[in-house]
């Protein structure tokens, strides 16, 4: 990690063990960590991590966010719906490469029972230390924030 980033990470319970592994490992490579929870193991709503994380990173006060569910895919969802992010939902360190370098993904949804330990720490390095390519990607960004249908 060769960067200093600020990252908001957030969790619900079945995802809150791999959202403190996470946040360690940053710490220790020197980055910044907003935490906004869960902190323990009691049953919560993932959609209020998704949006505190969303906010900070929408309000630019993280370059990007991190977070971890049972699956990723409730956080996912709920971290897309914001207008000002862009979320993937990785599984493996080829896609954690590709949704910031092609979709300038600026949130990083993570399913702590679907994958270890060991396989997330690897995305999370990679995705954090990716840059978003640009170019014909650029176009593309911005026909998501069309209003109106696009011709192919
Ligand atoms: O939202 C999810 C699935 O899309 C997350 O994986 C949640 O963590 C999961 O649904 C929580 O399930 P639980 O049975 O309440 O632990």
């Amino acid at each position: 990690m060769t960067r200093s980033l600020i990252l908001a990470l957030g969790a619900d319970h079945g995802g809150v063990a791999l959202k403190n592994r996470l946040a360690a490992a940053l710490v220790e490579a020197g980055h910044e960590v907003q935490d906004y929870g869960t902190d323990g193991t009691a049953s919560v709503d993932y959609p209020d991590f998704a949006q505190a994380v969303c906010t900070a990173v929408e309000e630019k006060r993280a370059d990007l966010g991190v977070l971890v569910c049972g699956t990723g895919i409730g956080m996912s969802i709920a971290a897309n719906r914001h207008s000002g992010i862009r979320c993937g939902l990785v599984h493996d360190v080829t896609t954690a490469r590709l949704t910031r370098a092609h979709n300038d993904a600026n949130v990083l949804a993570l399913g702590a029972r679907i994958i270890g330990e060991e396989v997330a720490l690897d995305i999370l390095r990679v995705f954090i230390n990716t840059d978003f390519e640009g170019g014909r990607h650029e176009r593309r960004l911005a026909k998501l924030y069309q209003p109106t249908e696009h011709t192919p």
